[in-house]
């Protein structure tokens, strides 16, 4: 007898359903090791080649129809990926996030289909205030995805938390999450207001997003 569906090839997998689960009740997911400490050392080593290059610029507020650069809002500099382009320790990069994206697609249908990352450098002394990742004429970034490459010996002190607002009537609530090595943070671009409080040794990280079309 003819299979009236064909049979999906599909294996379940724990931490991707985690995260699954987190960002519906809560919008956001920590997941620590998200990358294991070799390729947190690959990524940095990746990400500190190409400072060094001065491939990286001062980044911008907006998008490019909207540009400001504004040292009292951010004061990272950036770097985008180019995953044609990529070098092997980020093709490592695209391939995670790759598999995760195929998967969200398939069991959410949520319709994933650009995504765009960068690399990231904050200063000493520098900050992100409180925003949102969407643009006033482009609303596609779905999820907002953060990945942590300082070295292991990160440290509270270091500052750069990452500040996820919940509740607007209650403070109590807000999340607070240090930017350990190999710590991904996923989080629903449209919706959670977040900061980067200032800085006290250089930090770094992959900042990225999912979009819709
Ligand atoms: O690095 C982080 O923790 C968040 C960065 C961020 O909010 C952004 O680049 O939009
Ligand atoms: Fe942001």
């Amino acid at each position: 007898m003819s299979q009236l569906f064909e049979a999906i090839d599909f294996v379940e997998v724990p931490l991707y359903e985690r995260i699954i689960d987190d960002i519906a009740h809560q919008k956001y997911c920590v997941i620590d090791h998200f990358f294991d400490d070799t390729e947190v050392d690959i990524l940095r080593t990746s990400l500190l080649e190409k400072y060094q290059e001065d491939a990286f610029k001062k980044a911008a507020i907006g998008n490019k129809f909207d540009e400001v650069i504004a040292k009292s809002i951010r004061g990272d500099v950036i770097l985008w990926m180019d995953e044609a382009r990529a070098n092997p320790s980020e093709s490592l990069f695209f391939n995670k996030i790759n598999h995760l994206v195929n998967y969200l697609n398939k069991t959410c249908f949520m319709g994933i289909l650009h995504k765009e990352f960068h690399y990231a450098i904050y200063p000493t002394g520098t900050f992100y205030k409180r925003h949102l990742d969407t643009f006033k004429n482009d609303d596609r970034r779905k999820l907002s995805f953060v990945c942590y490459l300082n070295h292991e010996d990160c440290q509270p002190e270091n500052g750069g938390e990452l500040v996820l607002y919940l509740d607007e009537n209650n403070p109590e609530n807000d999340k607070i999450i240090y930017p350990l090595p190999g710590r991904v943070v996923i989080f629903e671009s449209q919706i959670i207001e977040h900061e980067v409080k200032p800085v006290n040794t250089k930090r770094l990280s992959i900042t990225g997003w999912l979009k819709t079309r």
